[in-house]
């Protein structure tokens, strides 16, 4: 949002994790700027509209649009919400990046759901080009209007997901593949990297769904299928029972240096 002009002020609870974002965001911009991607100057503006604030009262008050991107706990953005109903004009819209939670479960609770969607970004943000825009019943056009045209002027590729559904597109195309990975590799149609060489160099998949899964973290894709599971009763959706076994024995991808592959 700073790079694309606007006045921004940074919201955490917490002290430490504002800290290592200004840090992190530093790192980011310096690479942009080696790179070539960024003028040095563009930069330096981008981190002077830049306020980093654990008292959401300072940012609030003044705040067009908020992207509410904290912990993926309910009751949390809930209260996030009802905070943000008081404290922001009446004419800001609220959007949460969750990738699971609908916004119409915190819609009522901010006391606007007309000004309520989702605008989901991929990891990294700053690189990433998508944005899923997620209505839910009782969005409003004009709310719709403004989120794919922030995600625009953020030089990102906005998508409209006209109806909540667990996964939105991006994760729902993502856990297809995975699954058809998971029922060929149990099959025993091919192994793990077969399969994961078969999408990359047959489907220019950047990453095999093996890799991918790894990179992500296995719990992650543990918890998301109990989510899922429990809001659908799908069993199609239920935990692969092979992830909850890596799970269980502390493999969870790369950041603990194997899951389905070894790290060195
Ligand atoms: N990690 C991803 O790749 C990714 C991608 C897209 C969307 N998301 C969504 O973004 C959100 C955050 O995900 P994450 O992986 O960064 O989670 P995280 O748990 O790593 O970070 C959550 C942050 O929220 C802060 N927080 C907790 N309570 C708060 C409060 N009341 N007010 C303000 N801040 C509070 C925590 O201090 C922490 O810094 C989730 O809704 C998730 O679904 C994550």
């Amino acid at each position: 949002a700073a790079l694309a002009g606007y006045a921004t002020t940074v919201h955490d609870v917490s002290r430490t994790q504002l800290d290592d974002a200004a840090a992190a965001l530093r790192t980011r911009t310096d690479k942009m700027v080696q790179s070539g991607k960024l003028a040095a100057g563009d930069a330096e503006a981008a981190h002077a509209r830049l306020l980093f604030s654990t008292d959401l009262g300072t940012a609030a008050p003044s705040a067009d649009f908020v992207i509410e991107a904290a912990t993926e706990r309910l009751d949390i953005k809930r209260h996030i919400f009802a905070t943000l109903g008081h404290l922001t004009p009446r004419h800001a819209i609220l959007a949460t990046n969750s990738s699971t939670l609908g916004s119409s479960k915190v819609a009522e609770a901010s006391g606007r759901p007309a000004q309520v969607c989702n605008m989901h970004f991929f990891n990294p943000a700053l690189v990433m080009e998508c944005v899923e825009v997620v209505r839910h019943p009782d969005t409003s056009q004009d709310t719709v209007d403004v989120t794919m045209a922030l995600a625009r002027r953020m030089g990102k590729s906005p998508v409209l997901i006209n109806r909540e559904i667990p996964g939105f597109v991006a994760n729902r195309l993502m856990g297809a593949v995975q699954k058809e990975a998971l029922a060929l590799l149990t099959g025993g149609v091919a192994t793990k990297e077969d399969i994961d060489a078969t999408a990359k160099k047959a489907l220019r998949h950047p990453m095999g769904p093996f890799e991918l899964m790894d990179l992500v973290g296995l719990d992650v894709i543990d918890d998301i299928a109990r989510a899922t599971h429990a809001e659908t009763g799908d069993p199609a959706d239920a935990p692969n029972e092979l992830i909850s076994a890596l799970v269980k024995d502390g493999r969870l991808g790369r950041k603990t240096g194997t899951g389905w592959y070894t790290y060195a």
